[in-house]
This record gives C-alpha cells, structure tokens and sequence, in this order.
C-alpha cells in the first residue's frame, strides 16, 4: 500500500466505530461488492460508502484476532476417492434460513487491522514484518497457495521472500533454505509448503524452522504447548485459528458445545480440536478409520470438517440447526469452469444449506482466513522481535 492510501486506511480506521449489535450473525451476511484495501484511498463518497460498511462488520468482542500461538505415524486406510456428486443445486433456491458465513469479508477485516498495525510498527521501530516462504517442486495447487499469500503480505505490508526449489532437490538444500531464513533477522515467519516430496522427511524440515518464526505452529513444542493447559504456544495453526476466528466472529458459543472435527492433520484437524477444548467445547474427533461417522456427526452442534473427500458430509449427517464449518478443498472435474475444474469443499452445500443455522461456502469460506491468519502470526512474531509484544497473546 502506499504511502497516500495507508495514511487514508487509517483515517479511515479512526473513523469506524464498533458494530451496533445487530442479529449475531447480520453482519456476516453476503454483501454485493466489498470494499478492498486498496480502495482505502477512494474518494469522499466511496470513502463514506466504505466507512458505512465497516461499521456494520466491526468485529465481536469475543474474538481474539492477534496472537504473535507428535508426528503423524499411524497408517492410513485406503483415501477415500471423492463421493458421487449429489445432485447439483445450481440455479436452485435452496429453501434455507442458514447463515452464510463471508469467509472474505471477515479477512477482509482482518488484512485491514494489521495493515494499520504494520504501519505503526514501521513508524516505531522502522521495519515491517518478514515472512518467507519455501516452495518445493511445481504442484499446480501448492504454487496458488504461496501465490495467495504473498499476495495477502502485499496488501498488508508485510515483506515477502520466496525461496523455489527444484522437486529433486536433496532434503539438505531444503533444511539450507531454511536455516538462512532463521539466521535472518528480516524474517519473522518461515513457512515451508506442504505437501513436500515424497522423498523428503517432512519432521526434520518442519524442526528445522526456529521456534520464534514457526507461523504455521507446526513445531512439535508449539503442539504440544497448545495440547497441553497450563501453557501457550508461540502460534497456532493458521487454519485452525481460521476455524476459531470465524465461530466467535458469527457470535456461537463454544463452552460446553458438542463439536465434532473431521480430520486429525496437524495441518488442521488435531490443532482445531485442541483449540476448541481450550474454549471448552466437548469434541469429538472422525478419522478414516472412524465407523458410522454419520452417528456422531448428527449428535453435534457444530461440524468442522477437514478431511479433503469431496461431498463426505451430506444433509443426513446433520442435525437440525448445526453450525458447519467446511475447510475442506478439493478439485472436482467441471467442463464448464474455465479451467476444467472447480473447488468444492467437503461437505455437500445444497444438502447442508437446508438444516444448518449457519454454514461457511467453498470457495470463500475458511480459506482466505486462513491466509488472513499467517499475515496475523507473522506480525506477533514481528511484535515479540521488536520488543513491541512481551509474550503471545490469550488464545
Ligand atoms: N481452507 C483452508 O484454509 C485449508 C484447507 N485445507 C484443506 O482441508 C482438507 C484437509 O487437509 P489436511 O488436513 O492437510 O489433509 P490430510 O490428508 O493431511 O488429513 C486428512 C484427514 O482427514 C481424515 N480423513 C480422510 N478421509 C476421511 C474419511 N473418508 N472419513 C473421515 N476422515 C477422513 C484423515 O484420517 P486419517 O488420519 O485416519 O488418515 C486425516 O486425518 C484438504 O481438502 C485441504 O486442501 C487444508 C488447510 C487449510
Ligand atoms: N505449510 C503449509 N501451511 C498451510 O496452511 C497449508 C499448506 N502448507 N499446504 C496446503 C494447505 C491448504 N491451505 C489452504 C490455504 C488457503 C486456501 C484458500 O485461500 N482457499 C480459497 C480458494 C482459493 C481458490 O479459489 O483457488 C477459498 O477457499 O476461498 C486453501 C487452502 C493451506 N495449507
């Protein structure tokens, strides 16, 4: 952002005002064109059109927004391959009363609160937050997601470093690239993209990352300190607090709530499920070893899945007026989409719209929270180097 527009964001900062209370979950509602951040330096009339629509988004004072937060070796089962389509809800009025959780618009928000906070930090101490990212090998998938967010870091302010390394590299080039962004006190956050190669031991690439830049929170002692209740990880996983962020935001309570977590990834199921036990929510846990998922599932007041199967979740696995949580991402073949395929989530909207009280879409949902939450990490790991944080904030 430059100079004229952040001295804009923040004119326009001072100027919101906390949301007027409202339905718990009005100001989440889908909205036709959402102002960007870098539509902060429009003129008057946008200026006041974007002031207005701030103002009915201001955020819930039950959510935490900024915090500077056991290897996986059980054999899986077969993956399962992507359910049958159900049939298709295009064009159809899914006779529903369900929240639609704006997954863009809570991001949104949050991009905007750390622009202004890396501004400040530039003004104090004269550096922005670094975060750096390490890409092996050319998946398609994995290079959108480091593209998103470098281009999250962009928006915010935040300095970027890319570091791309040949699929057939050594491990050791890797755990190299990794040891230089330690040892550079530029940096605040390494991220290292998973899935890596196959031929590469993902623990002691992920150990090799110092426990001060850990922003994905994949470090074993930033697990274990999050498993564990008399302590504090430095970070959390960003899907996990993705997850989090958006409950509170759409005003559900969590203590004492039967929350079922499809997944036990350290990506996002196992970090989900023990955050949501540090706000004591009772949870249970589905694996793909898990039988009758479905009988769980309908017992629950809140369903997050993370199990990357397209359409698992369908309208019989819920009951009436759950909270669904879908972080799932999964290509699904579509000659009609202009690169022949389209992202679907893990949960089968159409069926689901029609019983939740509140649901997150695929695109558009968890996803850009979660990328919205690594920009967030990065700048606590920046706060705590510079002095500007002394310990990372409540979870
Ligand atoms: N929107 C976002 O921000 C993010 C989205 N994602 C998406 O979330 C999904 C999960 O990602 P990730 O956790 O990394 O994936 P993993 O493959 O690492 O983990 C998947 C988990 O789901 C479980 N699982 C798989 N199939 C089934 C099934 N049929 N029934 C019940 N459980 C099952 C697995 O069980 P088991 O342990 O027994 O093998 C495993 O625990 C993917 O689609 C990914 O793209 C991921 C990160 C962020
Ligand atoms: N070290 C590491 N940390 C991760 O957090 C990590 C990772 N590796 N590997 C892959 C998974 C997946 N993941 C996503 C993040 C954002 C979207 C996202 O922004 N999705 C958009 C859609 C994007 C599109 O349209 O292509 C959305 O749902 O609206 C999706 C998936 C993070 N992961």
């Amino acid at each position: 952002m430059g100079g004229a527009a952040a001295a804009a964001a923040v004119a326009l900062l001072a100027a919101t005002r906390r949301r007027p209370a409202a339905g718990p979950l009005a100001f989440l509602l889908p909205r036709a064109a959402r102002a960007g951040l870098h539509e902060a330096a429009a003129p008057a009339a946008e200026e006041e059109k974007g002031r207005t629509r701030r103002r009915r988004r201001r955020r819930s004072s039950s959510s935490r927004l900024l915090g500077p937060d056991i290897p996986d070796t059980w054999d899986s089962p077969p993956r399962a391959a992507a359910r049958p389509s159900p049939p298709s809800g295009a064009g159809v009025d899914y006779d529903s009363t369900a929240t639609i959780i704006d997954g863009k618009s809570v991001a949104e928000d949050i991009r905007f609160q750390i622009a202004e906070e890396v501004r400040q930090m530039k003004n104090a101490v004269g550096h922005v937050p670094g975060l750096a990212v390490v890409l092996v090998g050319d998946r398609r998938d994995s290079e959108s997601y480091v593209r998103y967010k470098i281009k999250g870091c962009e928006e915010v302010g935040i300095k970027s470093l890319l570091a791309e390394l040949p699929g057939n590299c050594t491990e050791d080039v890797v755990v190299d690239s990794v040891s230089r962004f330690n040892e550079d006190p530029s940096v605040h956050g390494i991220l290292v993209q998973l899935p890596l190669p196959q031929h590469m031991d993902e623990e002691r690439i992920l150990s090799a990352i110092s426990l001060e830049k850990d922003v994905d929170g994949f470090h074993p002692l930033n697990v274990g300190n999050l498993a564990l209740r008399s302590r504090k990880p430095l970070f959390v996983p960003c899907a996990a607090k993705a997850c989090l962020e958006l409950l509170l935001q759409s005003g559900i309570e969590l203590m004492g709530k039967h929350v079922t977590v499809i997944g036990r990834s350290k990506v996002v199921g196992l970090p989900t499920s023990l955050l949501l036990q540090r706000h004591h929510a009772t949870v249970s846990i589905i694996h793909a070893f898990t039988t009758n998922p479905e009988e769980i599932t309908r017992q629950s007041d809140i369903v997050i899945s993370a199990a990357g199967v397209a359409n698992l979740v369908r309208g019989s696995w819920l009951k009436k007026g759950a909270v669904v949580i879908d972080v799932g991402t999964n290509p699904i073949e579509d000659p009609t989409s202009d690169y022949g395929y389209r992202l679907t989530g893990d949960v089968c909207f159409e069926e689901a719209v029609k019983l939740a009280s509140a649901i997150t879409p695929v695109p558009g949902g968890v996803g850009p929270v979660t990328i919205a939450m690594l920009l967030a990490n990065t700048l606590d790991s920046a706060k705590l180097a510079y002095g500007l944080a002394t310990e990372s904030p409540e979870l």
